[in-house]
């Protein structure tokens, strides 16, 4: 099960950065129907289903290479549920009465609800509300998959060093924190907002006189959300959220590095302290560089797949601390 739950781990990861790269090739539409593409397990390739698509699909012709970024999505996404099944499946049947089975149990509802959350993404046309709750999806899935492992994992913490245990539930604030900026940051994304401020470090112009909250947070009528349906200061106002959500997250967590660092003993927080930073100051340098050089494909990608491994560090800095044995 152990085992598992870590190839589990890895394939969500290729899961996450497989979606985001899909949702940056503006390939989230790629296919137009749902759980098929153009009503086909594959993609429509030659002549005559690409005619019989474009007849069925005639608002949506079909465009290969987008089908496929979807479709290929599609399928990681559909293993990596039957991992789940199957981790489900051992828990109930198999388990050693030291190992968990609400877990395994949370885990397949959630990949059901993540793939209803995935269909609802093409049949509601790019809902930004839908696009970032998928993105969220994902990264609860990963989170679970990873504290699984972790509880299949024997390791003794925090090793004498009960002191640190009250840091627990700051290390928990961390992780909320944390979620709301990538939340955040998953708004930017699905609204188009990316390129909505193009200067360091804040925003070009005098955006203080424009910004506009209200409806920057709220979702306009449209058919289709693809390429956002915010007019210009609501993007800029997401994007200058997210930018200070970074600044106050980055303090918070410096700051909770710092204590793990100069106050544990254990060389296990220590080392979680010392992670904390230099996979923050990555992820910082990826959102600089999506501003700095105009969002490059790879740099989006990055940031979001770094995001998913900051979270896993906060879980597994969290649930050390909370572990007893
Ligand atoms: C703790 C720090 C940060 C975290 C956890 C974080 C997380 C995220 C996440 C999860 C996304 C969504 C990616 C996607 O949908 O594929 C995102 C988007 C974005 N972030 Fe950050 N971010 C952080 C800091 C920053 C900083 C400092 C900047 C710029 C100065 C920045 C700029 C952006 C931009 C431009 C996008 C939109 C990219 C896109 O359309 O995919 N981020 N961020």
């Amino acid at each position: 099960m152990k085992k598992l739950a870590l190839a589990s781990i890895l394939l969500a990861l290729v899961v996450i950065v497989l979606g985001a790269y899909t949702r940056l090739t503006d390939a989230g539409l790629g296919c137009p129907d749902w759980p098929g593409c153009y009503g086909l397990v594959g993609v429509p390739m030659t002549t005559e289903t690409i005619e019989a698509a474009n007849q069925a699909f005639p608002e949506r012709p079909v465009e290969v290479e987008k089908a496929w970024n979807e479709m290929i999505h599609r399928y990681f996404a559909s293993t990596l549920g039957l991992f789940i099944l199957i981790i489900a499946g051992l828990s109930i049947f198999k388990r050693k009465a030291t190992e968990p089975l609400k877990l395994p149990l949370f885990l397949l509802i959630l990949v059901c609800f993540q793939g209803a959350l995935g269909m609802w993404t093409v049949t509601l046309n790019l809902l930004p509300a839908v696009v970032m709750m998928h993105l969220l999806g994902g990264f609860t899935v990963i989170s679970c998959l990873f504290l699984l492992y972790l509880r299949l994992t024997p390791y003794q913490l925090p090793m004498g060093n009960g002191n640190m245990r009250k840091y627990a539930k700051y290390a928990s604030l961390g992780i909320v924190l944390l979620v709301i900026q990538i939340a955040l940051g998953g708004w930017v994304s699905a609204n188009y907002a990316s390129l909505a401020c193009t200067e360091l470090p804040i925003c070009q112009g005098n955006w203080t006189d424009n910004l506009a909250f209200e409806g920057a947070f709220s979702i306009p009528q449209a058919e289709n959300y693809e390429f956002g349906a915010h007019p210009y200061y609501e993007r800029m106002t997401m994007h200058i959220v997210h930018r200070f959500g970074a600044i106050v997250v980055s303090a918070y967590l410096i700051w909770l590095a710092f204590v793990l660092y100069t106050k544990a003993n254990s060389n296990l927080l220590k080392k979680l302290g010392g992670t904390i930073v230099v996979v923050l100051f990555v992820q910082i340098a990826l959102g600089v560089s999506n501003v700095v050089y105009s969002l490059p494909l790879t740099v989006a990608t990055l940031h979001n797949a770094v995001a998913a491994c900051l979270l896993l560090v906060m879980v597994m800095t969290t649930y050390t601390l909370y572990r007893k044995v």
